[in-house]
Order: structure tokens, then C-alpha cells, then sequence
């Protein structure tokens, strides 16, 4: 039996949409793997009532399908589906590396990226790589349709869960077709702050950059609180707030000091209006991790 740990991650950044990625130090999924004649999943863990156990229609079995691995599958879930924290993309990432290496396949972490994103394609109806990559290389990725670019970077972070669930698939309906390019210039220009934050760990520059004009207006809306949420993490200290992933949560960076205060602060402004939430203090960590029982 092989056993893997993969983080929850958050895609987009704002500026980075379907480009960002960052993988989280917690929460994070456990899947184990046993070979077997044919690929048979239980799910146990943060919302596994959610989450369908038939090979098809889960997202490690499209992995088990993708890399010709039949095998025993059993999912410990931490992070909680339609959370915007890369649910479905740490189950995938998980039992990409488990299978990976049961059946000796050697595939490189980069090279298992495509693989893990099969899962995506089946529960979003697009193979994005944003989520997936993180979870597998840890840091901070870039994803481009020539290929994915790793960082190490360990900015602190809180990702504030609230008990509300949006899939990715209906946000994915409100992104706009098409943008401005006044709005295509700021967001370059975010994007490209963000990305020199990420090389000299700077929670400054990471949070100034986290700003979008494009898609993150359009999925607010689908998040009740957001804007309160918002100002009270940059009250509380934060450097930037944005959407996580697809929503409903929601990623401030930060300095270390400030995270607690940001941390409470974000609960109480769900908490003001009836929403109850949790929040995760963490900082942009490793990917996923295997062990050999
Ligand atoms: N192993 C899995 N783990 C989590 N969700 C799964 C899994 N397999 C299938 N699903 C389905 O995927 C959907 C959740 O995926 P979705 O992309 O909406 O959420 P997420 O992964 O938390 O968000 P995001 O990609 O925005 O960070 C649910 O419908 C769930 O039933
Ligand atoms: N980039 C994808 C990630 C989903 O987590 C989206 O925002 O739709």
C-alpha cells in the first residue's frame, strides 16, 4: 500500500486567471493505493457525502484510467469540494504521484501535471492545470499551454472557507467573453508585480498584484459577504484579497504577524451576516508528498 499527502491550493491569484496556482500547507487529502484488477474508490473525510465513489465520475478514477493503473482507492478527504480550494485537484494530484509509482510508471511530477488534469476535465468539463500543478510541485506555478513553471515561495496566506458551495463549472459560466483593454493592461501589470512578489517572497508585491478587473468582479457576485470579507482582511493587515480558485473562498497574503487578526477578521464579517466560516492560517508550502507503508 502506498500513501500520499496533497495539498489544497488556490488558483487564479486575481491577476493569474487559469494561470496561477499555489499550493497551501494545510488542508490537504490522503489517498492510499493498492493494486487491484480493477479501480474500486471510497471516500471518507470533509465532505465525502458530496462526492461520487464510481470510478467515473471521480476524479482519481479518470487518473487510474489516464496512467492504466487499476487499484484500490481510498480517499481521506481535507479539503472540502466546491470550496475553490482545489478539492477535486488534490484528490487527482494524489493518486497521480500514489499510482505513479505503484505500478513503477516513472513519470516526472511535470509530466504527471497533464495527467492530474484529466480529473479537472471530468468535473469541470476543462482539463485546467492551475490547481493540479501546484498540488504536485508545491509553490507557486505558472501554467501555459507550452508547459508549467515551478517556484518555491512560502508567502504567509489565510484562505477563509464559508459554509456555502459554488462549483467551478457554474463560475467557470460567469466568466466575460471577452475584456476591455484598459482592463487587459492593469491586469498584465498585476500579474507581472505578483509574479516578482513570488521571486522575493515579498507579501507586498504578491498582494498588490492580486488585483483583477477582468474575472474576479463577475464572481464575487457569487459569493454573499465578499465585499465586507474583503475590507475587513485589508483593515486587518492583509496586502491583498481575492477569490480562491472558482470561490466561495477566500485567499488574503499576508505579513506573519498580521495573520491572526486577518484570520478573525474574516470570520466575523461572514459571521455578521449568518455565515458561519473557517480559516486557515497557513503559507504557500510543498507538494505532495509520498510514502511507502
Ligand atoms: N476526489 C474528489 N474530490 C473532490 N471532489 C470531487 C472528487 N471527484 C469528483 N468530485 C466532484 O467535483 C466537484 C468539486 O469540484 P470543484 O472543482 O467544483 O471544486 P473544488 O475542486 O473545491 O474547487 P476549485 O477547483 O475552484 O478550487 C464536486 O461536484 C465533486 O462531487
Ligand atoms: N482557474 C480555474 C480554477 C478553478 O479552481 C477557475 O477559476 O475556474
Amino acid at each position: 500500500m502506498l500513501t500520499v499527502r496533497a495539498p489544497a491550493t488556490s488558483a487564479n491569484l486575481g491577476s493569474g486567471f487559469d494561470v496561477f496556482g499555489v499550493a497551501l500547507g494545510t488542508p490537504a487529502d490522503v489517498v492510499r493505493v493498492e493494486r487491484a484488477p480493477e479501480t474500486r474508490i471510497s471516500v471518507t473525510g470533509a465532505g465525502s457525502q458530496y462526492i461520487p465513489e464510481d470510478p467515473e465520475q471521480n476524479t482519481v478514477g479518470a487518473v487510474a484510467d489516464a496512467l492504466d493503473a487499476p487499484a484500490h482507492i481510498k480517499i481521506d478527504k481535507g479539503v472540502r469540494p466546491s470550496s475553490g480550494l482545489g478539492s477535486s485537484a488534490a484528490s487527482a494530484a494524489a493518486a497521480a504521484v500514489a499510482l505513479n509509482a505503484l505500478y513503477d510508471r516513472g513519470l516526472s511530477r511535470k509530466e504527471l501535471v497533464p495527467i492530474a488534469a484529466e480529473g479537472e476535465a471530468l468535473v469541470s468539463g476543462e482539463a485546467h492545470a492551475d490547481n493540479v500543478a501546484p498540488s504536485l510541485l508545491g509553490g507557486f506555478t505558472v501554467v501555459t499551454d507550452d508547459g508549467v513553471t515551478q517556484l518555491d515561495a512560502s508567502i504567509p496566506v489565510v484562505a477563509c472557507l464559508p459554509e456555502m458551495s459554488v462549483s467551478t463549472r457554474d463560475a467557470r459560466e460567469v466568466v466575460p467573453d471577452s475584456a476591455a483593454l484598459e482592463d487587459v493592461v492593469d491586469t498584465v501589470g498585476n500579474a507581472a508585480t505578483l509574479t516578482v512578489g513570488m521571486t522575493r517572497d515579498d507579501p507586498d508585491l504578491v498582494g498588490r498584484g492580486m488585483e483583477d478587473a477582468i474575472v474576479t468582479p463577475e464572481r464575487t457576485a457569487l459569493i454573499d459577504g465578499y465585499d465586507r470579507v474583503r475590507d475587513a482582511a485589508l483593515e486587518a493587515g492583509a496586502t491583498g484579497v481575492t477569490v480562491s480558485g472558482a470561490g466561495p473562498g477566500i485567499l488574503a497574503a499576508c505579513h506573519r504577524p498580521d495573520q491572526g487578526a486577518i484570520a478573525g477578521a474574516m470570520i466575523d464579517a461572514f459571521d455578521a451576516l449568518g455565515i458561519e466560516s473557517r480559516a486557515y492560517q497557513t503559507r504557500i508550502g510543498e507538494g505532495a508528498t509520498l510514502y511507502r507503508d
